[in-house]
């Protein structure tokens, strides 16, 4: 829906973080590649209902909230508690010309879904102020002195989330009004008090609140990508060529012939490179490095696998192993096997116990048989990201 009121969200980020603890308030951490409050902030602003963002920080952190978030966003500093924060950032907005409404929002709640915002504006067009909920799922007591005493009734209890959904003045109003000689903790309970329904809407459990280290460690372990297996299958065959040098698993090997081709013919990185790109359903070494263009004549085939690496890192993916096999009746793989291994895994950066390298011959049958020529196979294993 179009809302044609000017709307303003509020995020406060003046907390110390104390139940947390560490260097940083907890609001410039980083969690999923962005700090928190920056999670905040574009879940906010990208929302096609709001018109600007005002960021409370505390004394001293201005500067870092406007590098952090840009230079369109106001930021304001806080207070020493949360109400007095809120009340800071909405005389701002008054002072900067008011608005029709104000979300306001913990940044310590990064992950705000919309539609959850477009629940709360739909709720102001009836009253002055509306909140996400959730339902309370355990059962809750009174204790004193480490006993229980009476269970509380959880039929009407609820959790209670932000952002949190004001018409402007109404909110202004009741803040100015507040007795600063009690705390609150949140703005709703302050709207009330001035007498104005609360119109409760449903939250949702990606916006909870990170106040203990606990809750970093949650949504890290739910952030965090999944990984599938995924194997891809490599296979080249270069004619053997007197007065070529052989070029063999990336190493110069000593042989009266080498193989011969566009590139330098190094059949076995050939084939390592088809199996990467197998396993990233990412075309075959000929499509990223066409026989036609004349830019890759005689080029080091080390170039054709560190780009089909960074292939797989452009998937966010992860090389896991590489099994190679040489399909020769000569030179002899074994003395150089070490170095073929060295090279391929100093290449892909992976390390030289993920990296095999065999050989067989084919009983003299067939070109390898004949001398030929040289085939190798590779088989590539992956980790990608589930969705790659
Ligand atoms: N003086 C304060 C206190 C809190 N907040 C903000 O209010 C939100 C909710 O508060 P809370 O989770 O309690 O954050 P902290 O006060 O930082 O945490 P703690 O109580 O553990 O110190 C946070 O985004 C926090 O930055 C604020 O702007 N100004
Ligand atoms: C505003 C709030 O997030 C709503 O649940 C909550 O009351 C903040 O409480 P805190 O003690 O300041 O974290």
């Amino acid at each position: 829906m179009t809302f044609p009121l000017k709307t303003i969200a509020l995020i406060v980020a003046a907390g110390q973080g104390n139940r947390v603890g560490g260097d940083v308030p907890k609001q410039y951490r980083v969690v999923a590649g962005k700090t928190v409050l920056a999670h905040a902030h574009e879940a906010l602003a990208s929302h096609d209902a709001i018109d600007g963002v005002v960021i409370v920080v505390a004394a001293g952190q201005q500067d870092v909230a406007q590098a952090l978030l840009g230079e369109d966003v106001q930021v304001v500093v806080g207070a020493d508690s949360r109400r007095g924060s809120v009340h800071a950032g909405l005389e701002a907005i008054a002072a900067a010309g008011g608005a029709d409404i104000v979300l306001i929002h913990d940044a310590a709640r990064p992950f705000l879904p919309p539609v959850v915002v477009d629940r709360l504006l739909d709720a102001l067009m009836d009253k002055d102020g509306a909140i996400p909920i959730l339902p309370v799922a355990d059962t809750l007591v009174r204790g004193a002195g480490g006993l229980m005493e009476n269970t509380v009734d959880r039929a009407q209890l609820h959790r209670v989330q932000t952002p949190q959904a004001f018409r402007f003045p109404a909110i202004l109003a009741a803040h100015r009004a507040w007795d600063t000689a009690h705390d609150a903790t949140d703005d709703a309970q302050i709207l009330r008090a001035c007498g104005h329904d609360v119109i409760l809407v449903q939250g949702d459990e990606r916006l909870n609140k990170l106040t203990y280290e606990q809750d970093f460690s949650r949504v890290q372990a739910l952030l965090a990508p999944v990984f599938v297996t995924r194997v891809g299958m490599g296979y080249d065959v270069h004619r053997l060529a007197a007065g070529e040098p052989l070029w063999l698993g990336g190493v110069l090997v000593p042989h009266d012939r080498g193989l011969a081709g566009h590139s330098d013919a190094d059949v076995a990185l050939h084939a390592i490179v088809d199996a990467l790109l197998g396993a990233l359903g990412d075309g075959d070494i000929g499509s990223h490095f066409p026989p036609s263009d004349p830019q890759w004549r005689g080029a080091s085939s080390d170039r054709f696998l560190a780009h089909a690496r960074d292939r797989v890192k452009a998937h966010q993916g992860r090389i896991d192993h590489i099994d190679l096999t040489i399909i020769c009746e000569a030179p002899k793989i074994g003395p150089h096997r070490e170095a073929m291994r060295a090279r391929i895994a100093e290449i892909l950066e992976v390390s030289i116990g993920q990296v095999s390298v065999k050989a067989t011959t084919t009983e003299r049958l067939g070109f390898a048989g004949r001398r030929e020529g040289i085939a190798a196979q590779a088989v590539a294993t992956l980790s990608l990201p589930a969705l790659s």
